[in-house]
């Protein structure tokens, strides 16, 4: 009638509730020695050829060294250590990236193993309900592999059966507390195995200068900032349409203004173009120069200049079609980017009824037949309740900066970004500390990446429409 499960304390269990007559006292069978000894005696030989074959050098140079010692005595073996030690420290002298990556990195992934990750890992996992304790038994995630790099921690872990990635990323947080981090991600690597991200130091916590204009004209991907592993952010533009949100003072217009001086060479040499629409008269106003005449901050007018780029990409469409699919930019056919400060005035705010349906069906039109032909659309967002769940699918790479909610993160960025570590709400409303970071996700990857833009100053601006000025007077 009771089945025992494995792992019952049975030696404990004497009556199964308070106030029972019933006494039940299971029959304990006692493991005899010799089988405990075999299976700690199995245990260790597989630790070791497990080690043998995972780290062969690590392994045979204490091995090394022992086999010295007990033959030639302990001074040759000390000598021996002191040598190899030299010729690492020259190694890493001589070649820094070499170094961290054929051993920096390995050791260091080794040491955060073994003190960090497998010391706490089974009260971690406890505290944050991972494991699983089923009939006494402890049931415990699996942690497989430690990996390094210079920007983060990367390990991999094997789920328990049963369990969902929801599980993992609801405790992103007591993930990250547990193990000493500022944050934790989660991505699925395959069926069963996670990839747990621990960044150890934050390449974004101070702000990013202007990056200098680049010296060869190029529609992208043009580089704007920084990815939070400290490698560039460089942003796609032509080719695709960008949704950019944030709340007021999040830095929009960073990533705005780093677009436009990415470009600044291609607009020079005639082979791309930036057209603002600035309702807000604001943020784009102050580098008019640059957009020759293509500048608009009257809805009225702004309606127009949409419908002057459709015309533009209509009239391309037609040349093109049976000619080329795709679109290389040209003198005669430049990359036209149509930037839209505050997107939601023209549309959701606007109280011309006929006006916002102009509106909304030339950025419609726009969004889904542009990129083949060259036109891209750029556009700002600051409440992504107003107007985002009607245009957001027409852009296929959204940006979250700070939002003051987390139901606008998805919102921005599409269904689970949230959970898969895209804390846009959380991003700091302090401006040294948060302005311009966002969580960006790409059409060609469905994971956040943390990045931050540079930011370009006033006298950048007037910089660069010097640069571009000088180009005209040239010309
Ligand atoms: N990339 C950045 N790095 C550091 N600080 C920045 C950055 N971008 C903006 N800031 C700071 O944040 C302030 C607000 O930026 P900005 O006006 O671009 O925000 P916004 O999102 O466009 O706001 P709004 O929607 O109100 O126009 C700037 O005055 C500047 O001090």
């Amino acid at each position: 009638m009771f089945k025992r499960l494995p792992g019952d304390e049975a030696r404990n269990l004497v009556s199964t509730t308070p106030d029972t007559a019933v006494v039940f006292r299971p029959a304990v069978v006692k493991t005899p020695v010799f089988v405990t000894l075999v299976i700690y005696g199995w245990r260790f030989v597989s630790a070791l050829v497990r080690a043998l074959w995972r780290h062969p050098i690590a392994c045979a140079i204490p091995a090394l060294l022992g086999v010295l010692w007990v033959l030639y005595g302990w001074q040759l073996a000390v000598s021996v250590l002191g040598f190899v030690v030299l010729v690492l420290l020259a190694f890493a002298f001589l070649a820094r990236d070499c170094f961290a990556r054929l051993v920096g990195w390995r050791l260091l992934a080794w040491w955060r193993l073994v003190w960090v990750y497998r010391r706490h890992w089974r009260a971690v996992m406890e505290v944050s309900g991972l494991a699983k304790r089923i009939n006494g038994r402890v049931y415990m995630p699996r942690l497989l592999r430690v990996a390094c790099d210079g920007w983060a921690d990367r390990i991999t872990v094997r789920m328990l059966g049963g369990q969902a990635v929801k599980d993992w990323t609801d405790r992103t947080d007591n993930l990250a507390q547990g193990f000493g981090a500022v944050s934790c991600r989660i991505g699925l690597i395959k069926g069963g195995r996670l990839l747990l991200t621990f960044p150890r130091s934050d390449p974004l916590a101070s702000s990013i200068p202007a990056l200098p204009i680049p010296d060869q004209p190029s529609v992208g991907p043009v580089e704007i900032g920084k990815q939070e592993d400290g490698r560039p952010l460089r942003l796609k533009v032509h080719g695709t349409h960008v949704l950019i949100a944030g709340a007021t003072g999040a830095g929009k217009g960073s990533f705005l203004w780093d677009t436009i001086r990415g470009l600044l060479p291609a607009m020079r040499a005639g082979l791309a173009e930036v057209w603002a629409l600035d309702p807000k008269l604001m943020e784009l106003s102050f580098g008019r120069e640059l957009f020759q005449g293509r500048y608009a901050s009257d809805p009225a007018d702004c309606a127009d200049l949409l419908d002057e780029a459709v015309s533009v990409m209509q009239k391309r469409a037609a040349r093109f079609a049976g000619l080329q699919r795709s679109h290389t930019p040209t003198v005669e056919d430049p990359f036209v980017l149509v930037l839209v400060d505050e997107v939601a005035f023209l549309t959701a705010y606007q109280p011309d009824k006929q006006l916002r349906q102009r509106v909304s069906a030339a950025l419609a039109t726009l969004a889904t037949q542009g990129r083949s032909v060259g036109v891209g659309v750029m556009a700002a967002l600051q409440d992504p309740r107003k107007e985002v769940v009607n245009i957001r699918n027409l852009f296929p790479d959204k940006i979250a900066l700070r939002l003051d909610e987390s139901e606008q993160v998805d919102m921005v960025l599409g269904d689970g970004a949230r959970d898969r570590g895209a804390l846009a709400d959380h991003i700091s409303p302090i401006p040294e500390l948060g302005a311009g970071v966002a969580y960006m996700r790409l059409e060609t990857s469905p994971e956040p990446v943390r990045v931050r833009a540079a930011y370009v100053s006033d006298d950048d601006i007037r910089q660069m429409v010097a640069l571009f000025t000088e180009r005209e007077e040239a010309a």
